[in-house]
């Protein structure tokens, strides 16, 4: 199956156009509507838990919510629908539906229930408030917060139909609330809301119904969802029995300066784990406070920066930024390497340092050989000189903006981390979850790229898979603690390695294999 593409709402609401102006169009609306019925009668109601409030707001999404009520009535259902809107300004598809929800014997209630005088007992909700066209600028009327308020009280599962009620379609915002739901049928294709940001917390489990409709025949997507299918065209080759430690790659992490010598380790144990056939640390922290030897990871060669720059011909990779610091050495160091040829990654300070001095910047601008940059929405920020809000506002553009003003792929970490390039096409992960919001995995993920890169996989390949590993690497770790509570950034890197190995190798390499052939 191919990468499943993502659409803005202009995007969604231009294939409706081309589909509903070709010959003998479908009724998407009645499509979708039976989808989504399909899904509340299998995924949350049951023959003794049949009770359901379908909530039908004053667009299409609420037309949807008819479809779906006159479904779940027919097929025997206790449905009690709410809508509060008018009827004649209902847009014509949904006042249709509301019609044939009429004509199904359907009757709504006109107020919506809230806590204060809902008597009644639900199996399930399921939210047809807003949709796409859920304008975030203007603060929802109290009836609509209320009842949210309320749906969100019950501890029942909640259908949102194509977006939870609330969330801002295109960047995964919600200004102040939005329904909770357990799952999201999502229409035609992939929301970019649904994948970061807020989005998270909100959608649940995503199911898209695509209504028939091929989206990417019909727009050229520039956005994607990262799936696995997708990562294993960006696996490293098997590696073959004849081969050295020459053979993947020399890698050098400058940074650990005084106090945060940690950062670099973190890098360098992570590149380490992740196959890099040399890993090299030019730590900038001072002679007091400087490390001869990582005990833990005695592997890793400790050298001074100036040390470590000197043999750059011997690197294949360098990652600059965890623990650099601010100080005037560390902007030589970054110099240095920002003029080098070596494929870079570029993280934390190095970031920190570019955002503030214009030699560093422009010195980006001008470089031709391969980076990446892996800025944290704070970072990303102080790059594009804007807020951390303006950033979180709007993910996707904010990531786009910045490959395409330093003319290099990133990723912009956070839930739901968009990986992006110059030309505007952009991945969002779907691995990672808030174990990760802890003190030094960024550093782990930097050491995974720049392992990767050391490995001779092209930035594009290796950003991908570095993201998604490292999310992925997450997500196992949280299944085997039982929770993200915890997590620490050093745990990341075995889980991660186990990880690539098996999707790799899928358990099937190792030493020769050697058996006496039975004589018949
Ligand atoms: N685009 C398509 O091809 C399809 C769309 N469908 C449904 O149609 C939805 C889009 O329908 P609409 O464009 O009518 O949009 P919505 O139904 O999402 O919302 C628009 C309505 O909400 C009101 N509204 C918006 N922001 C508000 C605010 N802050 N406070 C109060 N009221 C507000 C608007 O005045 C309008 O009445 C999709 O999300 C989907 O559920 C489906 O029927 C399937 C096909
Ligand atoms: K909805």
């Amino acid at each position: 199956m191919n990468t499943r593409p993502v659409y803005t709402t202009a995007q969604i609401r231009e294939i409706e156009f081309r589909v509903l102006h070709a010959p003998n169009p479908p009724a998407l609306m009645e499509i979708a509507g039976l989808a989504a019925a399909g899904i509340a009668r299998d995924r949350l109601l049951a023959q003794d838990k049949d009770r359901v409030l379908v909530l039908a707001g004053p667009g299409n999404n609420g037309g949807d919510a008819f479809v779906v009520a006159r479904h779940l009535k027919a097929w025997g259902m206790k449905v009690t629908l709410a809508f509060t809107g008018e009827a004649e300004k209902l847009p014509q598809d949904a006042r249709c539906a509301m019609q044939r929800w009429h004509e199904a014997g359907g009757t709504f209630e006109t107020v919506f229930p809230t806590d204060k005088h809902a008597a009644q007992q639900w199996d399930a909700v399921i939210d047809g408030l807003f949709g796409i066209g859920l304008d975030t600028a203007r603060l929802l009327p109290e009836r609509y917060r209320e009842v949210i308020r309320y749906v969100n009280s019950l501890n029942v599962p909640v259908l949102a139909l194509d977006i939870p009620s609330g969330l801002t379609s295109d960047t995964g915002e919600v200004q102040d609330i939005c329904i909770h739901a357990a799952f999201t049928a999502t229409f035609i294709a992939l929301k970019p809301g649904l994948l970061t940001n807020d989005g998270r917390n909100y959608c649940g489990e995503i199911l898209v119904c695509n209504l028939g409709l091929q989206s990417d025949t019909l727009i050229t997507a520039q956005s994607w969802l990262l799936d696995h299918q997708h990562i294993k065209t960006c696996l490293p080759t098997p590696r073959l029995a004849n081969s050295h430690k020459g053979t993947f790659g020399s890698i050098g992490i400058l940074g650990g300066a005084t106090g945060i010598v940690g950062a670099a380790v973190l890098a360098g144990r992570a590149a380490l784990n992740l196959g890099a056939g040399r890993v090299y640390l030019g730590l900038l922290a001072d002679a007091d406070h400087v490390p001869v030897i990582d005990y833990g990871q005695p592997e890793l060669m400790l050298r001074s920066p100036r040390e470590l720059l000197r043999q750059v011909e011997l690197l294949d990779c360098l990652v600059i930024g965890p623990g650099l610091g601010n100080e005037i050495a560390a902007c030589d160091f970054l110099q240095q390497a920002l003029h080098s040829d070596l494929p870079l990654v570029l993280d934390a300070d190095a970031l920190n340092l570019i955002a503030r001095h214009e030699e560093l910047n422009k010195a980006l601008k001008r470089r031709q050989a391969p980076g990446v940059l892996t800025p944290h929405p704070a970072e990303a920020a102080r790059l594009l000189h804007v807020t951390k809000d303006d950033i979180q506002q709007n993910r996707p553009r904010a990531a786009c903006e910045l490959a395409k003003k330093f003319n290099c792929p990133l990723v912009l970490k956070g839930a739901g981390s968009i990986c992006a390039y110059p030309d505007g096409s952009h991945y969002f992960s779907p691995t990672g979850n808030p174990g990760l919001s802890t003190a030094g995995t960024g550093d782990v993920l930097s050491g995974f790229l720049g392992a990767l890169l050391a490995q001779k996989l092209t930035v594009e390949k290796a950003l991908l898979l570095s993201v998604y590993l490292h999310g992925a690497a997450a997500d196992r770790l949280l299944d085997q603690m039982g929770g993200p509570l915890g997590m620490t950034a050093s745990e990341i890197i075995p889980s991660a390695r186990s990880l690539l190995n098996y999707w790799i190798y899928d358990g099937s390499q190792g030493s020769i294999k050697i058996n006496n052939q039975e004589e018949r």
